[in-house]
């Protein structure tokens, strides 16, 4: 298994992702590692019945799940209320829905998940449900209708950084909550290169600041 995750901690991302769909290359199934508890452990599940998620859930001790699949509002709203009814309210899990964007995207679309989940997330639409390495068009962005801040994704690699330095100082991203890396971070699949990721991060922030 090539997954690093303790050395990617060590760069403090807010999350940390774990891949929990089997076909994948990164598919995670070892032992979660000791996290700083700064980092949300998010689990990246496609489809899966919720039972499944709900017990990676409490085995991983996850803080987040991401939804790469075609799940429905009401997938996320009874997901969210039985974890609640679980933790007895005593700790928050978010639910990160995915979207994926080939050239144009209805925006309509995401008012019913408005109320059941924590934040969206564009991803690009390709041959698997995620990790596909390409960028979608992010000016489909300028059309944002909502308020719910999102997660941007999808072949960000070092080689985006002057576009996306270019993009999070346009409107489109107003509600740009967080940056998702991903396979143009890595050495082999799960195995991320600690030493770009250091560079994409110190780049971008000395940009914002
Ligand atoms: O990475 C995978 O193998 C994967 C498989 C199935 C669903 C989601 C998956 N990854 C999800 C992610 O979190 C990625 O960060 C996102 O799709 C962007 O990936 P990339 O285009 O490689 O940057």
């Amino acid at each position: 298994m090539n997954h690093n995750p303790e050395a990617v901690a060590t760069l403090q991302p807010d999350y940390l992702g774990f891949i929990f769909w089997e076909p994948s290359s990164r598919y995670f199934s070892g032992e979660m590692p000791d996290l700083p508890h700064s980092i949300k452990r998010t689990g990246v599940f496609v489809d899966a019945p919720l039972e499944e998620i709900l017990e990676k859930v409490e085995k991983y001790q996850l803080d987040a799940v991401q939804l790469h699949g075609k799940e429905a509002p009401d997938y996320c709203q009874e997901l969210k209320g039985r974890i609640l009814s679980i933790r007895a309210q005593s700790r928050n899990l978010e639910v990160i829905k995915v979207f994926s964007i080939k050239d144009d995207f209805d925006f309509g679309i995401l008012k019913d998940y408005e109320d059941v989940c924590d934040y969206f997330l564009f991803d690009t639409k390709g041959k698997l449900p995620g990790g596909n390495g390409y960028t979608f068009d992010w000016s489909v962005l300028e059309k944002y209708p909502s308020q719910k801040p999102y997660f941007l994704s999808g072949g960000i690699g070092l080689d985006s950084l002057d576009k996306l330095k270019g993009f999070l100082k346009s409107p489109a991203s107003t509600m740009c909550y967080a940056i998702d890396v991903n396979s143009k971070f890595e050495l082999a699949p799960g195995q991320k290169n600690i030493e770009e990721l250091k560079t994409f991060r110190v780049s971008l922030e000395s940009d914002m600041n």
